[in-house]
């Protein structure tokens, strides 16, 4: 490790957001590039730094910085260069100068101290005097806090946002309370925060300590899909996190409820249930909402008279009309979707694959639009909203897009703000909404709040696909509050194009065995028990057999899996897959990032939503025809370019959205020659391969098969054990989701 000193001479990159900062250093006659995270740090400043040289490929030589100190400037020069490094607004290098031919060594103390004696300074007057000594002293204060907080084991982009929250009063919050830490900054849970804690001496059984582990168990229940925990689970989870008594917890509970920060809410009284409930607050408010705003959107959109026979009749008739023009005949069940939507102002079509959910939606819309109605159509994720496009030919959008994504976040919760909302409502007659299974409470929440009574809401969806990443089951809890029209579509219509994938779907669904052989049309089972075996296959069925069979490119075969550990889990498999499918080639530029590389062809896939990231979509001359913000979760697309030199890299997704990602932002990106099946809902591919050897058994559930093959359009082709597959489907065991949603529907529509 060396240990080198010298000044800031000029910083060449700088990300705000997590202290990531190449710099130019000047080390007595020595120039020399560093790089590594730095808190605070101006140009001008005096550093010690402990680092390692490396030798970056075209950078050369650099200084790989582990840790540093800024030092006060200790002589006339380097007092001088802080100074006129512009790291105090309004002293420039003339004035600079000035200062220190006037104060010499003495000018630190002087400015700190007397610093009316600035004024004696020609182009300073009293209020500029007073404005430096300010300035000087908030770097200073910074950075003594700065220190405060690297004792506790917190630096860089944190204790950055630690003081840029606090200000002064971090001291304070760290002597008291370091668990509101955990509530006020994001990055912050209840483990660094009792880090912290347990470094200053604070008690296990403190007040504070144990109510913010009620809040962490309670935030890390709704990343599991919760909205609420019945409070002996709250209990154990947080005496097992705490080490404390329960007994010392329950009072704390209480004490969160005065507090208005959890809401609890006693068991009804029949109900064979689980005793108290425990929500955080916000989370049993977006229930509530959310089941007032259906309530209203539920009363009719009818007069109180309803509809008059002749009325019906002519609803019907026109139905008929459509399904004239349309080559169809629907049977009972869709008619009555169809009419449902027209007498209700909600409603919920379900039913498995196959079953003419689309085929519904299609009459639905054209006897809107032959109403002149105006018809929205939106799904959650991008593919799934690109699919509704194509199936019903009319445009559907993101629920996001639909609702106007403003780019900002809300401030209370840190969620998408959205330019549509109770002030500023959807102008639709009629909203139709697909796939609602992925639709979480937050989303479901501002998707209502912009819908005004009187405008329809269709909800379409398979309640037996995995649910939403997010927290609710909104789907499946509209359908058990009864509360809601529903219509559930029974009959297999394309059965009768001899489907294995739709027909073994349903199977699957009803716990029956399908039949795994290699003799189906679209519906391949390999018994493989090889892990390498089974690469193999993969790469033969992806390269060389699927692509022909299926009428698509390599690109568009899908690797799906259960879990992303393991031989068989997306990172290994993203590996090996992309040495085959996009091998190295000098014509290629790549990066490598973390543990692997990325390299231009290679498919990849966004991980998380980014609102602010911005798309453009060039025209064949380069020209930007279009731009826009957001891409989403599970959007997949291919890296068009690697820029060494800028430091970025370009990633093209569908309809040509040219996104530009600078290489500190790599972690919003995966490759994705295989993904979960869990990030693959909401999407279709002409062919998908699903390796299924061994796994958890709280994963390898019915469900988890059930989306994964229900994904395929054309092929589904499984890998693996015929007992794992059969025990898959004979395992039901869905995890089972703490939500309300059903129960406060049923409380408003009793009153
Ligand atoms: N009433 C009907 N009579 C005859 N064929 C029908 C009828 N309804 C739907 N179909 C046909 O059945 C097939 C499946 O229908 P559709 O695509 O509407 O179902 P889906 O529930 O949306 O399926 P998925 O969820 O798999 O997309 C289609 O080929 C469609 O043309």
């Amino acid at each position: 490790m060396e240990n080198v000193k010298g000044y800031v001479e000029h910083i060449i990159y700088r990300n705000n957001e997590n202290g990531y900062t190449v710099m130019n250093m000047v080390s007595g006659q020595e120039e020399i590039i560093c790089v590594g995270m730095f808190r605070t740090i101006d140009q001008g400043e005096t550093l010690q730094i402990d680092g390692n040289y490396v030798e970056h490929p075209v950078y050369g030589r650099q200084l790989k910085v582990e840790s540093y100190q800024i030092t006060a400037p200790d002589d006339v020069i380097s007092m001088e260069r802080y100074l006129s490094s512009g790291a105090i607004k309004g002293i420039g290098e003339a004035l600079a100068a000035r200062i220190i031919k006037r104060f010499g060594e003495d000018t630190f103390r002087i400015i700190e101290e007397e610093p009316e004696r600035l004024a004696e300074i020609k182009g300073i007057s009293d209020r500029k005097a007073r404005e430096i000594a300010v300035q000087m002293e908030e770097k200073k204060d910074m950075r003594e806090a700065m220190v405060f907080l690297q004792k506790y084991g917190i630096s860089g982009a944190l204790a950055m946002k630690i003081y840029n929250t606090y200000g002064m009063g971090v001291y304070g919050v760290l002597r008291e309370n370091p668990y509101k830490l955990a509530e006020d900054i994001s990055g912050v849970g209840f483990k660094i925060a009792d880090e912290i804690a347990n470094k200053i001496g604070i008690h296990t059984d403190s007040d504070y300590r144990i109510r913010s582990a009620v809040l962490y168990v309670l935030l890390q229940a709704s990343m599991e899909g919760h909205v609420y925990l019945p409070e002996n689970i709250l209990l154990r989870r947080a005496g097992e996190l705490l080490e404390v008594e329960e007994s010392a917890i329950e009072p704390q509970i209480a004490n969160l409820a005065m507090d208005k920060k959890v809401v609890i809410k006693m068991p009804l009284p029949e109900a064979k249930e689980e005793g108290k409930k425990i929500y955080a607050a916000s989370y049993y408010y977006e229930e509530l909402n959310c089941a007032k705003m259906l309530h209203d959107l539920n009363s009719s959109v009818l007069p109180e008279e309803g509809l008059l026979p002749a009325e019906e009749a002519n609803i019907n008739r026109r139905i008929k009309e459509i399904e004239k023009a349309q080559g169809i005949e629907l049977d009972e069940l869709q008619r009555k979707a169809v009419m449902e939507s027209v007498k209700n102002g909600l409603l919920i079509l379900t039913g498995g694959p196959g079953t003419g959910k689309t085929t519904t939606i299609n009459t639905i819309i054209r006897y809107y639009a032959g109403e002149n109605m105006d018809i929205f159509l939106a799904a959650p994720t991008g593919r799934a909203a690109k699919r509704m496009t194509e199936t019903t030919g009319y445009e559907a959008r993101t629920i996001h897009r639909l609702l106007e994504l403003s780019g900002a976040v809300l401030e209370e919760n840190k969620r998408a703000k959205f330019e549509k909302n109770e002030e500023n409502p959807l102008e639709a007659d009629v909203i139709i909404v697909d796939e609602m299974s992925m639709v979480d409470i937050h989303l479901f929440q501002s998707l209502l709040k912009a819908i005004m009574p009187g405008t329809r809401l269709i909800m379409a969806g398979d309640i037996n696909q995995l649910p939403s990443v997010g927290p609710g089951q909104i789907l499946k809890d509209l359908i058990d509050s009864h509360c809601i029209p529903v219509v559930m579509l029974q009959k297999i219509f394309r059965q009768a194009e001899e489907s294995d994938i739709v027909v073994n779907a349903h199977a699957i669904n009803k716990g029956e065995r399908i039949e795994l052989n290699n003799k189906s049309k679209d519906f391949f089972f390999l018994e493989r028990n090889d892990i390498n075996v089974i690469y193999k296959h993969m790469v033969q069925l992806i390269c060389e057999k699927l692509p022909p069979y299926v009428g698509a490119s390599a690109y568009d075969i899908q690797v799906l899996t259960p879990m992303r550990k393991g031989s068989l889990g997306v990172e290994v498999l993203n590996d090996i897959l992309q040495e085959y499918l996009n091998p190295p080639d000098k014509s290629k530029e790549e990066y490598e990032a973390g543990e692997g590389v990325y390299r231009v062809g290679d498919k990849v896939m966004q991980i998380k939503n980014n609102y602010q990231l911005e798309w453009e979509i060039l025209s064949k001359y380069q020209i930007p025809i279009d731009k826009g913000m957001g891409v989403f979760n599970g959007d997949i697309g291919i890296i068009k370019e690697i820029n060494d030199y800028a430091q970025e890299m370009v990633v093209e997704y569908d309809e040509h959205k040219r996104v530009i990602y600078p290489f500190h932002q790599l972690d919003e990106i995966e490759l994705a020659y295989a993904v979960t099946i869990h990030k693959s809902q909401g999407s279709e591919y002409p062919a998908i391969i699903m390796p299924l050897l061994t796994g958890p058994k709280m994963l390898f559930n019915r469900n988890l098969l059930y989306t994964g093959v229900t994904r395929a359009k054309n092929c589904v082709t499984i890998l693996g054990s015929r007992q794992t597959v059969n025990e898959m489907i004979a395992n039901e065991n869905q995890n089972k989701r703490y939500t309300s949603l059903c129960e406060r529907l049923e409380e408003l529509s009793s009153l």
